[in-house]
């Protein structure tokens, strides 16, 4: 982030100072350089076991997000994509095993503290009847509001920029409930973003959205990224999209982590048979440069022979 690699910047600057402020100006080369504390991962889950009731789900699964990056999650529907969302957001309590926020154990974290640092949009999620667009992007502000010290001008800022982001400023005074799918969707990935959270989590935002809503969202996200230093992870179905704008892949499978990287590295037609059990062949877009994957269902083992279409050029 850039801020916080500001602070620490400056922190080492004083450290310096700290160690060599008294020391004559020959000596400093003599003396080892103080070591830089490194930065934990923003957000680990380490060996992750949850579930529901007795029923298990993730199976001790390891994931650290990168940070500054849009990781995206795939897989099979009932994997456990959604489940891995909630553990890492404190929705889910695991079974076993731990969720790091910014280095420390997430459930020793108060509910507010891990809000203004980590926002999720859930599947699903419903709004009160009758909340106006304006309202519910304004809930996203909550975790920021305390009772004796309210930044109205602040809370203005954010809610107007989110509106815009998610392009529903339209819809402001409207009831979201009265909002088609896509346009509601866009509702609430904007009260996640009015939250301003350097982490966000969101459990396939591109539902009910078109073609082009889906794309200029994926350029929305990458963005935050890329430009503002956000970490995103998100998940998605739609693979191409992925390979697209996913600096990592992770891809899950009965409740575990089967591959992960770059695309250019798991984005294959063999790991999408082992993932999905789906005959794909995956092209490189000779416009774009963008791989594709192209179901074959029936014709893969012609398809596959052809070494124009097989490989993965990096
Ligand atoms: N609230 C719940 N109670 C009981 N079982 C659940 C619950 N939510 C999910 N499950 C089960 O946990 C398993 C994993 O579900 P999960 O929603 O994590 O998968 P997913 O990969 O996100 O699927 P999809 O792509 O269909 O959204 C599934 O078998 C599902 O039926």
């Amino acid at each position: 982030m850039q801020e916080g690699s500001g602070k620490q910047a400056r922190f080492i600057e004083n450290e310096n100072f700290l160690s060599y402020g008294l020391v004559p100006a020959t000596t400093p080369t003599s003396r080892p350089m103080p070591s830089i504390p490194a930065k934990p991962p923003r957000l680990t889950g380490e060996a992750l076991c949850a579930g529901y009731d007795s029923r298990r789900v993730l199976d001790g699964v390891d994931l650290t997000v990168a940070e500054g990056k849009l990781t995206i999650l795939l897989g099979p529907n009932g994997s456990g994509k959604s489940t891995l969302l909630k553990t890492l957001a404190r929705t889910l309590t695991p079974s076993a095993g731990r969720v790091y926020l910014d280095g420390q154990d997430i459930h020793r974290r108060n509910t507010r503290e891990v809000a203004q640092r980590l926002g999720i949009l859930p599947q699903g999620p419903s709004a009160p009847e009758g909340l106006t667009v304006r309202q519910l992007v304004g809930m996203g502000r909550f975790p920021h509001r305390r009772l004796w010290r309210q930044d109205a001008e602040r809370d203005a800022r954010a809610i107007r920029e989110a509106m815009a982001h998610a392009d529903v400023t339209e819809f402001a005074e409207r009831s979201v409930d009265a909002l088609s799918g896509g346009q509601r969707q866009r509702c609430w990935i904007a009260m996640v973003l009015a939250q301003e959270t350097d982490l966000i989590l969101l459990d396939e935002p591109t539902t009910f959205l078109d073609l082009k809503v889906q794309v200029d969202l994926l350029e929305l996200l990458s963005r935050l990224a890329h430009e503002h230093g956000r970490t995103l992870l998100v998940v998605l179905h739609d693979l191409n999209l992925a390979a697209a704008y996913a600096d990592t892949l992770v891809m899950m499978r009965d409740g575990a982590i089967l591959r992960q990287g770059a695309p250019r590295d798991v984005f294959t037609a063999a790991n999408l048979k082992a993932v999905f059990d789906l005959d794909a062949n995956v092209i490189r877009d000779p416009h774009s440069r963008r791989l594709v994957c192209v179901p074959t269902p029936g014709v893969h083992a012609a398809a596959t022979s052809s070494p124009a279409i097989e490989g993965v050029a990096p």
